[in-house]
């Protein structure tokens, strides 16, 4: 069966793969679980047998060891739920680190969806990986204790008293499985709304927090808080409806367990049971329906999670395909230094030769194709631009060439090998740069501009920072290079922030820089200036792929690609796109008639 025909696996199943590891720590937490219950469920049968007894006034070494047994026990569930819950959460926060990991990958690397909201990606996350947390810990821990202290508190009674047996069994199946399985009927329906709800109030938050001042601009801050205060309080009626289906299986659970003891003591009477012993019967199986009810718990647990844990399910399993997909192709490859695992395969020491092999992307199945079979070569040392009007598919190009877009079909390669047999962490040192809507972050000048290289010393900073056209600013500010940009570059303008980004690019220095749109937010001559500067600084057998709406400087340029609609519509030198009719010459030529206009304006 193909990957690609392989259906994702049940939600639970797929934690469970993953929980596979640390299998032993979780039965340990389980036993340790199942002998806490067994600890509180014995010390309540011996305080109550000593209770009783000691009323008759008997000699005290009759009570000798029922007393140090009362002690002992008391103690020993203090220290077993200590353990159990070391162990239980020690389980599973290894595993919840693993899902959080693989779930942060999956999304980071994920721009083939329309459902990329940050908000919803946090949400996945946080809320959704936290399922799996309880699944583990709220569920199947307790789950498993219920089971285990059920069968010997059965046993036990049968062993003193058999005929109570039967209606303490009867008693415990009904809170075991009768009410949990109420308690999911009840609840399932709410709680399947709950999970998606709590992900869009996500969004809404997010869409609030940093489009505050797009909201503002166009009046539309009422309506968008309106409209998640309404989800807000839908969320709340929900949860109100679940808390209250909650209260009223509880209470069930009460009458249930009373009415089980009161059996349990009848028919023990009945069989003329000694009365101490009828006394710890009914204390015990109090006891015992009590843990038996967790499982109630349990359930409810359940219901809320699935939803969550689906979600984390089919996000692995979309991680686990590519990666066997991957594996797949590196092996129909049958390269030599493909045969071991994508770790062992050394970084190319010199510039790369990089090439587009007649790529198609579609971003949904359906949908007009974003690049449609492009091919492009683009060698060591080689300069290419990709120009085009704006949703031509030049951003996609880039991220099919930095294997952030999976294509359809056709591929992108680093000297003859695909750029998704790379590592993740390996691929940016060698295909990368200026992508779109680069990120600042909250950090110094030095911090945002190390992130490109972290060993970089000052003279790489300075260099790579003129490159940009940023070093004379730096040096204006009073604290330099450790200046402090804000959030997201707020504190600096557009054009800073993207210097800013252009100089941690340049400082990487890959061996294919890809630069989308490097000087918007310049002014035209600064534009130019720096984009000259900043190529200038490349070394020679390094390749340089631009993405960009202005044409001036491209006559330097070895290949002009002009794409539109996803297609390659011209492709030649600038004097040669210049020479034939097209959309490369009518851009050129609206755009020179424009900046003359500029120039003249600015020059009174
Ligand atoms: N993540 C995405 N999900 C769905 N469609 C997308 C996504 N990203 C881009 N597209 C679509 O793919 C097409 C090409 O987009 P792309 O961003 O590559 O164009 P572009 O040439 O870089 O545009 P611009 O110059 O405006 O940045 C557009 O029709 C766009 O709507």
């Amino acid at each position: 069966m193909s990957t690609r025909d392989r259906q994702p696996l049940g939600a639970e199943r797929v934690v469970l793969r993953l929980a596979r590891p640390y299998l032993g720590r979780l039965v340990g937490a389980g036993l340790l679980a199942a002998g806490t219950e067994l600890a509180g469920l014995t010390l309540m049968a011996t305080a109550t047998w000593l209770l009783i007894t000691a009323a008759g006034q008997p000699p005290l070494d009759v009570l000798t060891v029922a007393i140090v047994a009362v002690r002992a026990l008391a103690i020993g569930r203090g220290v077993l739920r200590y353990t159990e819950r070391l162990a239980g959460h020690d389980a599973t926060l290894r595993i919840i680190t693993d899902v959080r990991a693989r779930v942060f990958a999956t999304l980071a690397g994920r721009r083939t969806t329309s459902d990329q909201h940050t908000g919803d990606a946090l949400s996945r996350l946080v809320s959704d990986v936290e399922a799996v947390q309880d699944l583990l810990l709220r569920v199947l821990v307790p789950g498993a204790a219920a089971a285990v202290v059920s069968l010997l508190a059965i046993a036990g009674t049968a062993a003193v008293a058999p005929a109570a047996a039967l209606p303490l069994a009867v008693g415990l199946l009904l809170a075991g499985v009768a009410l949990p399985a109420a308690a999911t009927a009840l609840t399932r329906r709410t709680a399947d709304r709950v999970a998606p709800l709590r992900g869009a109030l996500a969004v809404d938050a997010v869409d609030l927090t940093h489009g505050a001042a797009d909201l503002a601009a166009f009046g539309a801050t009422r309506a968008a808080l309106e409209r998640a205060d309404g989800r807000g309080r839908e969320l709340a009626g929900l949860e109100r409806r679940l808390a209250a289906a909650g209260w009223a299986i509880d209470g069930v659970g009460v009458l249930l367990s009373g009415a089980t003891s009161a059996a349990v003591v009848v028919t023990a009477l009945h069989a003329g049971v000694d009365g101490v012993l009828v006394g710890v019967l009914a204390v015990g199986t109090l006891a015992a329906v009590e843990v038996t009810l967790a499982l109630v718990g349990a359930a409810r647990q359940w219901t809320q999670l699935r939803t969550g844990l689906r979600r984390v399910a089919v996000l692995l399993a979309e991680e686990q395909n590519a990666e066997e997909q991957n594996a797949g192709e590196q092996n129909e490859d049958n390269q030599p230094d493909d045969a071991g695992s994508t770790a062992a395969t050394p970084l190319p020491a010199e510039g790369v030769d990089c090439a587009l092999d007649e790529v198609t992307v579609r971003y949904r199945a359906g949908a007009p194709a974003a690049l449609d079979r492009v091919s492009l070569e683009l060698p060591a040392g080689a300069r290419v631009a990709v120009v085009g009007p704006s949703g031509a598919g030049k951003s996609t190009l880039i991220g099919v060439l930095t294997g952030a877009v999976r294509p359809e079909s056709g591929r992108a390669t680093l000297d003859g090998r695909d750029v998704r047999t790379y590592r993740p962490e390996e691929l940016p040192r060698i295909v990368g740069g200026l992508l779109a809507e680069a990120y600042v972050f909250h950090a110094s000048v030095r911090e945002n501009l190390l992130l490109g290289r972290a060993d970089a010393d000052d003279d790489e900073l300075a260099t790579a920072t003129a490159a940009a056209g940023l070093l004379d600013w730096v040096r204006q500010q009073p604290a330099g290079w450790d200046t402090v940009v804000g959030e997201d570059g707020g504190q600096l303008s557009g054009g800073q922030r993207q210097r800013l980004a252009l100089a941690r690019a340049l400082l990487a220095r890959p061996r294919v820089l890809v630069l989308d749109e490097p000087t918007e937010g310049l002014d035209p001559q600064n534009a130019d200036r720096v984009l000259v500067t900043a190529t200038g600084a490349v070394p020679a057998d390094h390749a340089v792929l631009l993405v960009t709406h202005r044409l001036r400087g491209l006559d330097r340029y070895d290949q002009i690609l002009v794409l539109d609609g996803g297609r390659v519509i011209q492709r030649g030198r600038h004097e040669e796109l210049l020479g034939q009719p097209g959309w490369y010459r009518e851009q050129w030529l609206t755009q020179e008639a424009a900046e003359g206009d500029y120039l003249a304006l600015s020059a009174h």
